[in-house]
């Protein structure tokens, strides 16, 4: 059976040098590209880049999509920053390249896709829920993509079960003391020396609380996704947001 042929964009970074280590060492990939800043993405069609690993920054993800998806080339991406606009214009681009797939995976460790499925199904059960993520601080964004895409589905869920609005008799407040506010729910962050990728959900009901925590430990803990993702997506032609696509958690 032939290799698939994978780049790493971001190769240098605190993820993307793992991802390199990664891929080498799997034995039905081949890395053909290791990018980093400055680097020329024609290289992706010279060395024959069946699927491209993007782990870059929120600046640089969208230029290096569009150039992938133009020449077919599918993506796994772990780059933060999505919002809707970012979305729909990578949506735009897909639909001029139909056989290309992209995942967007706002975290790869199975145990972060858990804890935002088991988030999902335990809120509509709690009055309060907020979120709290906790980083290395030369994280450039906040909050986490993680954070963003845990309240989301919280919020989700809330409404699909018609949950009232969470009790919060605040009037006043220093500004940010009570967290972002994503789509309803409270998420915080904190930014630490010694800490690497981890977050709590924290549920409350009337004499009782949940915590769903998970840590990331190292970068390792990310690789399998990634290496799932690079697997999956050449048979998935279009946007999948959410590694739990793939892990058939849906
Ligand atoms: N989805 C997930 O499971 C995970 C996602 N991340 C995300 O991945 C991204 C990278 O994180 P880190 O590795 O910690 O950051 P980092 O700052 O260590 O690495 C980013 C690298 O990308 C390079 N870069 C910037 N523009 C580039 C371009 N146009 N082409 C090629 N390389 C370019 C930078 O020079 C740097 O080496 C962040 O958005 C982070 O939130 C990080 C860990 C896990
Ligand atoms: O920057 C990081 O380190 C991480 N970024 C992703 C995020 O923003 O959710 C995933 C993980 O938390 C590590």
């Amino acid at each position: 059976m032939s290799k698939l042929r994978v780049a790493v964009l971001g190769a240098k970074g605190r993820i993307g040098s793992e991802a390199v280590r990664a891929v080498e060492a799997a034995e039905d990939m081949e890395l053909v590209a290791a990018l980093g800043s400055g680097d020329k993405l024609e290289t992706l069609v010279e060395t024959g880049a069946q699927v491209a690993v993007e782990l870059t920054t929120p600046a640089s993800v969208m230029g290096n999509l569009d150039f992938c998806v133009r020449h077919g080339i599918h993506a796994v991406v772990g780059t933060t920053g999505w919002t809707d606009e970012r979305l729909a214009q990578l949506n735009t681009s897909l639909a001029a390249s139909p056989e290309t797939g992209v995942l967007i995976a706002p975290n790869f460790s199975i145990g972060a896709v858990l804890t935002m499925k088991f988030a999902e199904v335990a809120a509509p059960y709690f009055e309060s829920v907020e979120v709290v993520e906790l980083h290395h601080p030369n994280k450039v964004d906040a909050p986490s993509g993680t954070a963003t895409r845990t309240a989301q589905l919280i919020a989700a869920a809330r409404e699909r079960a018609g949950s009232a609005p969470q009790p919060d008799a605040t009037v006043t407040a220093l500004d940010g003391a009570r967290g972002a506010d994503v789509d309803g729910v409270p998420v915080h962050a904190v930014r630490m020396r010694g800490l690497l990728a981890h977050q709590e959900v924290l549920l409350g009901g009337e004499g009782e609380t949940l915590t769903i925590r998970h840590d990331s430990l190292h970068h390792s803990s990310f690789m399998p996704g990634i290496l799932l993702g690079v697997r999956r997506v050449v048979d998935a032609p279009g946007l999948t947001f959410g590694l739990e696509h793939f892990l058939d958690l849906n």
